[in-house]
């Protein structure tokens, strides 16, 4: 008979969890992919300082739930970058894990066959296979940082990563910021509270005493040293803050505490609200304000597929290749056209 103890009430052991270094002895980096992400980290630093004029542009699904639909995107996002490598610094939206409001799919590491059958370990398998071949194809990749656990697998692999709207004010969740290798984007609040996320840029630039698994999966507690490449996302909140009043507001808040005023752009949710073309239009008010001279924006976010809309994930039913089946994205066919818009913007600014 087992005993529970009196903290295993309300939980029930599944099964062990991969370390990260068995799991980075299954599939390791090449020394290739090493190169290209820690030059991608450098290039997306450069930017976010104001110093390399490029625009940076986050562009991919809301989530990643089919990887062979996914690699399809990242190779024909490989001929974008390609194709505006002077104006548009382009890294893909992998996004493995999902911030419900209430209770949905968490995401391909939560729940990799769709039917909440809870495969965890093959999710964060597929999840660092993705990585590594988009990777391979020279396109950088960016993620959310949601779960304090999963990001341990991947983070080798991650160029860019976000605190997204639900987790900017969680204290564990800057603590983390401040120990990832890779420059990290605040989203703003979802009633559109920017202060949170410059509190949480300037927190993460902070020292912090973290508590988590090391490499082997041994409880650890470590010293960080701070991430000095926090930023804000401006992802609107009820209404809409992509506008140049709400940047320059933005901008007199992170000068109030001494911040670089580079801030990037989100498209998509509140900018959009939830009607994804609307990105177009948000595109083009943005790539004006950049052909007007300004210099907050560094950086952009956009959602996107290979086919537009979402769909239901809904158990035994036919699914859409290449269609979301979180929040709504752009066509690829779109996404050409707002990349092409960005990078016209972009020249016009280097040209001052
Ligand atoms: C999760 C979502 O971002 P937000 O945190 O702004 O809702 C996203 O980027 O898909
Ligand atoms: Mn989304």
């Amino acid at each position: 008979m087992v005993m529970h103890t009196n903290n295993e009430i309300r939980n029930t052991r599944i099964e062990r969890l991969v370390t990260p270094q068995e799991l980075e002895q299954e599939l390791p980096v090449i020394s290739q992919v090493k190169k290209n992400v820690s030059e991608s980290r450098k290039r997306i630093e450069q930017i976010l300082c104001g110093y390399d004029k490029h625009l940076l542009v986050i562009v991919g699904p809301c989530s990643i739930h089919d990887v062979n639909a996914a690699v399809d995107y990242a190779e024909r996002l490989a001929v974008m970058r390609d194709k505006y490598h002077d104006s548009l610094e382009i890294v893909m939206r992998t996004y493995f894990e999902k911030p419900r409001t209430v209770i949905g799919w968490k995401g391909l590491m939560s729940d990799p066959d769709l039917n909440e059958s809870y495969r965890v370990n093959h999710g964060i398998r597929l999840a660092r296979e993705l990585l590594l071949k988009v990777n391979e194809l020279g396109v950088p990749a960016a993620t959310e940082f949601l779960d304090m656990v999963t990001g341990l697998y991947i983070s080798d692999l991650v160029s860019w990563g976000a605190i997204g709207a639900r987790t900017t004010e969680s204290q564990i969740h800057r603590e983390m910021a401040s120990s990832l290798a890779c420059p990290v984007g605040f989203k703003n609040g979802t009633d559109g509270n920017t202060r949170i996320a410059i509190d949480a840029i300037r927190a993460a630039r902070s020292s912090h005493i973290f508590l988590s698994p090391d490499q082997d999966g041994r409880m650890t507690i470590y010293q960080t040293k701070g991430n000095p490449y926090g930023h804000i996302i401006m992802r609107g909140g009820k209404i809409p803050n992509y506008h140049a009043h709400d940047i320059a507001s933005a901008c007199d808040s992170l000068r109030e505490f001494d911040l670089p005023e580079h801030m990037v752009i989100d498209f998509s949710h509140g900018n959009c609200q939830k009607m994804h073309r609307r990105q177009l239009e948000v595109a083009a008010n943005i790539g004006q304000q950049i052909c007007d001279g300004s210099e907050a924006i560094v950086g952009i976010m956009a959602e996107s597929f290979l086919v537009e809309g979402a769909q239901k994930n809904i158990l035994g039913s036919p699914m859409t290749y290449g269609q979301s089946i979180t929040d709504p994205c752009l066509s690829w066919k779109d996404t050409e056209t707002l990349l092409e818009l960005l990078a016209e913007a972009v020249s016009s600014r280097l040209s001052f």
